[in-house]
């Protein structure tokens, strides 16, 4: 038998910290661009997003202006960015590092299917079951308990997860996004992403920006301000590494849907 902890009420965002204006946007950029809570607005269910129409149009638009760098680097599985973004195909990471496709047109090369995958995923099915509201998306190389529809119980299901993870291989890490624990490799991160790219013949000698809105991006704004480039965090989530802010996915499309055009030579 389950005793279910006492809720204790949502947890308030934290005041949006000012930071300075983006800048123009440069030739020699090159684009990192986290999905959930970036380019698209949350919903109550990993399959409920809605990918606005113009989406696959303006990705191949930047991908273009942008001399192909261009990835998207998300907690999703490349598979499913192929499918909802569809005709456009890009470089990629998805599952948080764990498979990267360097250029649009190179094959995704994913890590070994990590020992623990299998039987953590059938624990945490057992005994999360106990739990209404909570859910476990099942991704090939990683899994995400979901709790968007009981944040109260953010902290009790975190431990939870961590409690009947011990013990497992210590390969396995957790990770407390908004709504989501995410149950990923170790050593696999958007940051470790950021710098394959960087080394590859696409990317290298640009400035890579990097724009997320989730804990997990944390990795990736590391790793381009490692490299002189820039972070830009979406929405109010508190962080130390950002260097500039917007509000909302509808406001990262409005400037991503500019760039190509401020990155046309002037006609003469
Ligand atoms: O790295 P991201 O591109 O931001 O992906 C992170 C996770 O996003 C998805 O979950 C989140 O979005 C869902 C749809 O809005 C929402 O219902 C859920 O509460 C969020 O956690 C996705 O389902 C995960 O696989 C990604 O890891
Ligand atoms: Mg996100």
């Amino acid at each position: 038998m389950h005793t279910l902890p006492e809720a204790k009420g949502p947890v308030p965002d934290l005041p949006e910290a000012a930071l300075p204006a983006l800048p123009p946007a440069q030739p020699d950029w090159a684009l990192f661009l986290d999905i959930d809570g970036t380019l698209i607005e949350h919903a109550d269910h990993p399959e409920g997003v809605t990918i606005p129409t113009r989406m696959p149009d303006m990705l191949v638009a930047l991908q273009q202006a942008l001399g192909g760098a261009v990835a998207l680097v998300s907690g999703r599985t490349i598979d499913w960015m192929d499918r909802r973004f569809a005709p456009a195909r890009l470089a990629a990471s998805g599952q948080h590092g764990a498979e990267i496709r360097l250029a649009p047109d190179a094959p995704s090369v994913p890590i070994t299917i990590p020992k623990w995958r299998q039987p953590l995923e059938h624990t945490l099915v057992r005994e999360l079951a106990a739990w209404p509201g909570v859910f476990i998306e099942h991704k090939p190389l990683s899994l995400a308990v979901h709790f968007r529809a009981v944040p109260e119980w953010s902290d009790a299901i975190m431990d939870k997860v961590v409690e009947l993870g011990r013990g497992f291989d210590d390969g396995v890490e957790f990770l407390k996004g908004r709504f989501v624990i995410e149950v990923r490799p170790a050593g696999h991160t958007k940051g470790t992403a950021v710098e394959q790219f960087m080394r590859t013949s696409i990317f290298a000698g640009r400035r890579p920006v990097f724009v997320g809105d989730d804990v997990t991006d944390e990795d990736g704004f590391r790793a381009v301000r490692a490299a002189g480039g820039l972070a830009v965090a979406i929405g109010p989530r508190p962080t130390t590494q950002a260097d500039h802010r917007l509000a909302t996915p509808a406001d990262v499309r409005h400037w991503l849907d500019q760039i190509p055009q401020m990155l046309e030579p002037a006609a003469t």
